[in-house]
């Protein structure tokens, strides 16, 4: 029972002013980009505007909030629930309601849906009330789907204007795109990436984002070590993140190689890769961090490997990333393809021409090196490689006068009397072809060494051969490699440039940067 001296029971706030309480403290909560937050206060003034005796006057109100949920929880990856808001919002309001569509079409976008979000940001430019500023952001939006839609089907990518410019701002926006290719038995190991069809050197195979990428300025050798380990934890919690979020990310890490028992592992379509096959849904599934332990340690890539150039800032950085469908290339000593770190995308194309069915293999260590320093380097991979070229070196470099010459060099013999020696001895033992390139590979260092110095070409003269063959044997058994261009844009620098050469060099540009780089562009980098 009430006593005469207690205060008179508070009475709750009309709806209106809790309304207006709810808008103001999530409209503040979202400007100061406090998203969780924000979603927790909007979920209260969505809960309140769907009761049934407001919503009929509230359908604007309720329609907004729900955008802003949308917004924010887009802003914490969480696209499913994001996605469901914004559905949410076009049911309420029968017309385009362009603040929710253009929330909608920024999260298929993020989810790399480039047609479907091209739709809702053309669906929102038709709202009779846009809500102010939309419609410069609604078109730049359709500009950019446009353009990374027409990338996605085409596969046809520019990357000319930035390299000229001197790689300015933040890197390109790429579409994710994926060429002729299928995923097969491979005869290295496991699973491999082939070639569906016929493909010529400088062209693209596929263009993925990073899954996770960590970078870093790694400064003295001390450091290096403690400064690694850092980065390696930091991406391990970025790749466990981007996994709980998306349940595709995580089904897809679960289709990569964990380095054990490689034949008995599944196949998969290579259309599992591509973003439009993605179903859109929520789970709070826990990853499995022993097995993804494994598999970042086999499928990993560091963007400064010698296989690999990085165009932009990132060429100062150590960088350490996973890329999904570059997971399933194997390694052979004798590449066909190479990769273009651009920002957090990695560009694969084609170092040499590659025929139909062909397995696509890059670097994943330096290949212009000799077969004991190749073995050492795979068996820090954690495989023996198997490659024709490892098969063939097993054979020639078993012989004492092979291992007389690395010793020599090892001890810094003369490299032209190293090379003249090498050259004598291929004809000898009847190495012709393609392994003559194998071998001339192998021993690249001292031929660039030779190459460099008048004084050994004079010596040696044609004992060793001309920079030219020596070139274009490497690159015919190997692929193009920076160090072999160097090789030949010195020498013409040597001898003044003729025409031919520099059209030659552009070609070789094209094996090593790819066609995204158009031929005024090359220069540039291969100056
Ligand atoms: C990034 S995965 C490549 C795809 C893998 N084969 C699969 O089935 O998922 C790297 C693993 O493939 C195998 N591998 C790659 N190149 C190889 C080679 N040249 N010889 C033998 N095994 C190789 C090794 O087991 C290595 O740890």
């Amino acid at each position: 029972m009430r006593e005469e001296t207690d205060p008179p029971p508070q009475q709750p706030p009309p709806v209106e002013e809790l309304m207006q309480e709810l808008r103001s403290k999530a409209t503040e909560l979202l400007l100061r980009e406090e998203w969780e937050e924000s979603v927790h206060v909007y979920t209260q003034l969505i809960n309140l505007c769907q009761h049934p005796d407001h919503l009929p006057k509230l359908r604007k109100s309720l329609c907004l909030a729900l955008s802003n949920r949308a917004e924010a929880r887009f802003r914490l990856r969480d696209f499913a629930e994001a996605l469901k808001d914004c559905e949410e919002a076009s049911r309420i309001n029968e017309t385009a309601h362009s603040k929710s569509l253009l929330c909608k079409g920024k999260i298929l976008l993020a989810l790399n849906r480039y047609s479907i979000a091209l739709d809702c940001f053309k669906a929102a430019l038709l709202d009779p009330h846009p809500n102010g500023g939309n419609l410069e952001t609604l078109n730049a939006y359709v500009d950019r789907c446009k353009k990374l839609e027409s990338q996605s089907k085409t596969g046809s990518f520019d990357l000319s204007d930035w390299v000229i410019n001197g790689f300015p701002g933040k890197p390109p926006e790429l579409a994710e795109y994926i060429g002729a290719l299928q995923i097969k038995r491979s005869e290295l190991s496991g699973r491999g990436l082939f070639a569906t069809k016929n493909i010529d050197a400088g062209t693209l195979l596929f263009v993925t984002k990073a899954i996770a990428i960590e970078r870093g300025i790694l400064s003295s050798k001390d450091s290096d070590d403690n400064a690694q380990m850092v980065m390696w934890k930091d991406f391990v919690q970025k790749v466990v993140e981007s996994a709980t979020i998306s349940p595709r990310i995580r089904h897809l890490i679960s289709a990569l190689s964990t380095g054990e028992e490689e034949e008995e592992l599944e196949v998969p379509e290579i259309d599992i890769f591509r973003p439009e096959t993605e179903e859109i849904g929520q789970s709070n599934e826990k990853v499995d961090m022993v097995r993804l332990m494994s598999t970042l340690d086999v499928n990993s890539l560091v963007e400064d490997s010698v296989s690999a150039k990085v165009l932009g800032k990132n060429s100062d950085y150590y960088g350490v990333g996973l890329w999904l469908l570059a997971s399933f290339i194997n390694h052979s000593c004798i590449p066909n393809a190479r990769r273009l770190h651009v920002g957090d995308y990695l560009l694969v194309h084609a170092s040499r021409d590659v025929k139909a069915g062909e397995e696509i293999t890059f670097a994943y260590f330096d290949v212009l090196s000799p077969l004991d320093k190749r073995e050492e380097m795979s068996r820090t991979w954690g495989f023996h490689c198997g490659c024709k070229r490892c098969k063939f070196e097993q054979l020639v470099c078993s012989r004492q006068e092979m291992e007389e010459i690395e010793m020599g060099l090892r001890r810094g013999t003369d490299v032209g009397g190293a090379i003249s020696r090498l050259e004598e001895g291929m004809r000898r033992w009847m190495v012709r072809g393609k392994e003559k390139g194998y071998v001339r590979a192998s021993f690249w260092d001292a031929y660039c060494e030779a190459y460099a110095s008048d004084k050994s070409a004079r010596r040696w003269g044609s004992r060793i051969p001309a920079a030219d063959v020596a070139v274009d044997s490497v690159v015919e058994a190997t692929g193009i490699d920076e160090r072999v261009s160097k090789v030949l844009i010195q020498g013409s620098k040597r001898s003044g440039t003729s025409v031919m050469d520099m059209d030659k060099v552009l070609k070789l540009g094209r094996g090593l940067y790819g066609k995204v780089v158009k031929k005024h562009a090359m220069k540039r980098l291969l100056s």
